[in-house]
């Protein structure tokens, strides 16, 4: 491993920069709004216009790789563009993949975005566990190895997992809560935040996927990637009454909220940066 842990360094951008996260979402709307082709290279201008943005103001990215991935091998040559230039300008990136396979194929996920010098490197994957958190045991010591993190999906933004989720275990736990300890149970010598987190949406309270004050108390030191807010609905007001006593590892992502306020043109660009700027300044308010 190079350099500090990711909770180390996620811990370092919260501190820099805050807590918000910066999606690189080209969605095909979004590019024609922006002026930009609906193709790779339009996808390869869209995520260097928001790493341009971001730098600076924000600590952290998210790209989503659907949107990268619908253009074939160019689209994924593109994204290692973006994923370069995003590490270039010393953002943390997270990828957006949700991966998850059996472990044996969890083990080519890990080297594809979790190895050290990889063209697809980043530095944190979203991964699913519906084939048990055993299954990413390789992948996370993988992360381990090489200094990387997980966020694994536990209680999703949409509202169509809910039945999934909330189902319960013989022993009485929540599917989410379930995968929540499977995950935690990695970060216990950590005092501050360990590497290994989970996609908790904000579009629920935690309660409501079986997350009692105990079961919160023990994710202390796990990171919280936290989608939902504005096109979802969520509002970084709700932040302390969802996330409670979790708010302060919490990974705050917006996309369409933000890219939507840009475009190809000069005004666009500046459009996008004070966009973020002022959601950063507002979630500070809040997170304080
Ligand atoms: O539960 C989840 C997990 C991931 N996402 C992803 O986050 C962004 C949200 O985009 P917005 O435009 O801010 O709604 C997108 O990339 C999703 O794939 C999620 O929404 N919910």
């Amino acid at each position: 491993m190079s350099g500090a842990p990711f909770g180390a360094r996620l811990d370092g951008a919260f501190a820099a920069h805050g807590h918000l996260c910066v999606g690189i979402d080209p969605h095909p709307y979004l590019l024609q709004e922006w002026g930009l082709g609906r193709d790779a290279e339009g996808a390869r201008d869209f995520g260097l216009r928001v790493v341009d943005a971001a730098a600076g103001r924000v600590g952290i990215v998210k790209p989503q790789v659907a949107f990268f991935e619908s253009f074939g091998s160019a689209g994924f040559a593109a994204l290692e563009h973006v994923l370069a230039a995003a590490r270039a300008a010393g953002l943390l990136v997270i990828g957006d993949a949700k991966r998850g396979d059996i472990g044996s194929t969890n083990d080519g996920y890990a080297a594809a975005w979790l190895a050290e010098g990889s063209p697809l490197e980043v530095d944190a994957l979203t991964v699913t566990a519906y084939t048990g958190v055993g299954a990413l045991a390789g992948l996370i010591d993988t992360a381990d190895a090489t200094g990387k993190g997980v966020f694994v999906l536990s209680a999703t933004s949409n509202p169509e997992a809910r039945g999934l989720q909330t189902a319960t275990t013989d022993a009485g736990e929540t599917v989410a809560r379930l995968v929540a300890d499977g995950v935690a149970a990695r970060n216990t010598d950590r005092t501050r935040l360990g590497d290994h987190g989970l996609v908790l949406g904000a579009t629920r309270k935690l309660d409501e996927y079986g997350f009692t004050n105990d079961a919160a108390r023990a994710l202390s030191t796990t990171p919280v990637l936290a989608p939902g807010f504005g096109f979802q609905g969520a509002a970084f007001e709700s932040i302390p009454a969802v996330f409670g006593q979790l708010a302060p590892n919490v990974v705050v992502s917006v996309s369409r909220s933000v890219l939507a306020l840009g475009s190809a043109s000069d005004a666009g660009a500046a459009g996008l940066a004070e966009a973020i700027e002022r959601e950063s300044a507002a979630l500070g308010e809040v997170l304080r």
